[in-house]
């Protein structure tokens, strides 16, 4: 196909996503850009609980954005297609996902708060995908908004190499509108939507002074990263506006610096500048390197070039039981272009599939397209089987993509509906639920007969239990929250595990002999066949294997699943006729199970890393009570009026955290968490849990 046939040239496409901390404004900057790319007529305002795109009731009630909604709009002859991505913590997964799938992020800081952990744990996620960013320092409007501070901040928590593109003028009250390096223009506000252009104004004399040395500054910075703007610059001669623009595009392109914008999306002031940035300086798919998958017939690495000429091959980033049409899966098209109803490979399930029907999503909106090209963005009905992750491709060029990482569970309950009726429906509701996040996993336990929710914290499993609620109309209890404790082990060790039964006819013979050791550097279970000379054979070895890794899964001595461990299956014995798969693979879970008792086994908990943000007066009494949650205070930072504490705490001791510095704080402060590592539970608490474990069986 060529380019004038296409929807829009590959190279005016964006796929962006706008990440932060939460409550840093990226749905009220979604919002303004939405407004000001003209797909929607009323401005949406958070705190009122009507925007675009937070659409589902659960987040206009609790005012935070809990799915990534994709979203495409339009801005001058460019196409954008947005990524609204969740900052708590808890829903990791949006973040993780959705960068897999962008080329291009705008971070979003609160001009107030700056850098906050959450921001830096993103901005590393981001550096693992290299996603090309610029930044975006927002609520300059805010009493104690410090661009410069911000800036600092960058470099030293973000360690990247800032360019500021915009001056703001003033800030907090006095906030009057956004300076334009590049162009040399100040801009009082963003105006209405009916031109791209801000509202121009004079740059204000005071302010002369402060944009000359912030532009040399700017030209200066971008001279050392870009050797062709270097060479323009010892030249002597001025740069224009396009060299200043196209070696910022470079210099973000290349991850080697950061332009900076700053304004304030709720005063609209800086929003279009910000649009003019993410065509400017963020890649289209063009700029992005080929994607690589291994060819499933040869097993081979291949790279499909960013071509509609080249065989279709997308990735499944997001599935959405949407009310009115089903069941959305959300797919980024690689390269190739697909119809709709084409019959797809799901190379991930070794699947056929048949895609129905392909949508645009425009934030709650949706228009339906005939095919999906390169480079897009698309939501696609129909697919039966295609989960979050899953590579969908040409059936006669199959090809499987790098799944999308997401950390396991950290933290349960158990469930039942509060009507015995509504069992079913429950079941099906928390089935929908976890097809739609990869973090929430469901699962039955046969003892107690109840069924246990798992998810990334306590918030996460809150929201989906009220969405039960809301979507699927089933009200269930839930029981106290429950810390998903893993087992490994801190010696290494050697055992038999011999199943030998000889009841009458033909009996039952397994046995092989084990190693095991930790393995600090992963949390998975590795298992070796170190046999020699053919003393078990090969079939017999792989069922002893399985047979340990299923005892390892649900755990050797206190019923949680074992991490860290190097299995090594070095010797055994078999029995011509008595020998089997299944007597070894009960060999090697009784192997395990020897090796592990001799080997110090300890139950790691899952640690926190905390952010408290409180005034000044309540500092004392919350790190009291973190103290006495077995907290680790890390630091403690004044920023403005309020404070910043810095701490590790144990899961286990964070349970209803919201509720209690509320009640010390007079509602003042806030937290935010997330899981930072798992560490080794003390003793005493250990045994504890042992006890309790051992009572549940
Ligand atoms: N003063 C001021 N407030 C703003 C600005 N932008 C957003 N806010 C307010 O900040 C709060 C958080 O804004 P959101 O847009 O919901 O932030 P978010 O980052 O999307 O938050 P989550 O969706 O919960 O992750 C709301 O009360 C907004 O009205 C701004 O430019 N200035």
């Amino acid at each position: 196909m060529n380019q004038q046939d296409r929807n829009l040239e590959l190279n005016k496409t964006r796929n962006i996503g706008i990440i932060a901390h939460i409550d840093a404004g990226k749905t009220t900057t979604t919002e303004r850009v939405l407004y000001f790319t003209g797909r929607t007529y009323k401005i949406g305002n958070v705190d009122d609980g009507n925007t675009v795109m937070d659409w589902m009731q659960q987040e206009r009630e609790r005012g935070i954005t809990i799915t990534s909604a994709a979203t495409a709009c339009h801005w001058r002859d460019y196409r954008i297609n947005i990524i609204d991505t969740p900052g708590h913590v808890d829903f990791t997964a949006e973040v993780e996902r959705s960068l897999r799938v962008l080329d291009g992020g705008v971070v979003v800081f609160d001009g107030v708060a700056g850098v906050e952990a959450q921001s830096e744990t993103v901005w590393r996620q981001a550096n693992r995908y290299g996603v090309p960013r610029i930044c975006f320092i927002n609520k300059m409007d805010r009493t104690g908004a410090d661009f410069n501070r911000c800036l600092k901040m960058i470099e030293d928590r973000l360690k990247a190499r800032h360019i500021a593109v915009t001056l703001p003028i003033g800030s907090g009250d006095s906030f009057g509108g956004v300076i334009d390096l590049i162009k040399l223009k100040a801009y009082s506000a963003d105006g209405d939507q009916n031109t791209p252009e801000p509202i121009e104004i004079p740059i204000p004399t005071s302010e002369k002074e402060r944009v000359e040395a912030a532009r040399h500054q700017m030209i200066e910075k971008l001279a050392e990263l870009d050797d062709e703007v270097m060479c323009a610059y010892l030249d002597g001669s001025d740069l224009s506006t396009d060299q200043i623009i196209a070696g910022l595009r470079r210099v973000t392109l290349g991850n080697k610096g950061i332009p900076v914008l700053c304004g304030s999306s709720f005063r609209q002031k800086g929003v279009k500048l910000l649009l003019d940035a993410v065509v400017n300086f963020l890649p289209s798919p063009l700029d992005t390197p080929p994607v690589v998958g291994i060819d499933t017939r040869t097993q081979a690495e291949v790279s499909r070039p960013v071509s509609d000429d080249a065989p279709f091959a997308a990735l499944a980033f997001k599935v959405v039981s949407d009310p009115f049409v089903g069941r959305l899966v959300y797919l980024r098209v690689y390269s190739g272009t697909v119809d709709a109803g084409a019959g797809v490979m799901n190379t991930t399930r070794d699947q056929k599939e048949r895609i129905g029907r392909l949508l645009v999503m425009h934030a709650n909106a949706r228009e339906e397209i005939t095919k999906a090209e390169t480079g897009s963005i698309i939501a696609s009905l129909g697919l039966k089987s295609t989960f979050t992750g899953d590579t969908l491709c040409d059936p006669a060029h199959p090809v499987l993509l790098e799944n999308i990482k997401f950390p396991e569970p950290v933290v349960s309950i158990s469930i039942e509906p509060k009507t015995r009726a509504d069992q079913d429906k429950m079941v099906d509701a928390l089935q929908k639920l976890a097809d739609e996040d990869p973090t929430f996993k469901v699962t039955y336990n046969e003892e107690t007969g109840q069924n246990i929710i798992a998810g990334m914290g306590e918030l996460h499993l809150d929201v989906l239990v009220s969405r039960m609620f809301t979507e699927h109309k089933v009200a269930a209890k839930v029981g106290q929250p429950r810390v998903a404790y893993r087992e490994t082990i801190t010696a290494p060790a050697r055992a038999d595990g011999r199943f030998v039964r000889q009841s009458g006819g033909r009996g039952q013979y397994g046995h092989v002999k084990i190693d095991i050791e930790p393995n600090t550097e992963s949390t998975a279970v590795e298992v070796v066949d170190d046999i020699r000379g053919g003393t078990v054979p090969k079939n017999f070895v792989k069922a002893a294997a399985e047979g340990i890794k299923e005892a390892a899964a649900t755990g050797v001595f206190a019923g949680y699943p074992m991490v860290g461990v190097k299995v090594s299956i070095f010797d055994g014995s078999y029995h011509d006729v008595d020998s089997n798969e299944m007597a070894f693979k009960t060999a090697g879970s009784m192997a395990l199970k020897a090796a592990a008792a001799k080997a110090n086994p300890v139950l790691l908990e899952p640690i926190m890393k905390m952010e408290v943000m409180t005034p000044e007066e309540y500092m004392g009494d919350i790190i009291g009570d973190l103290n006495s949650r077995r907290g680790h205070i890390v630091s403690i930072e004044p920023r403005g009026e309020t404070t910043m504490i810095h701490a590790y705490v144990p899961l286990a001791e964070t349970f209803g955290y919201t509720t209690t510095i509320r009640g010390i704080s007079k509602g003042r402060a806030t937290s935010s968490m997330e899981f930072y590592k798992y560490q080794e539970l003390p003793a005493n608490i250990a045994k504890t849990v042992m006890e309790s474990a051992a009572v549940a069986k």
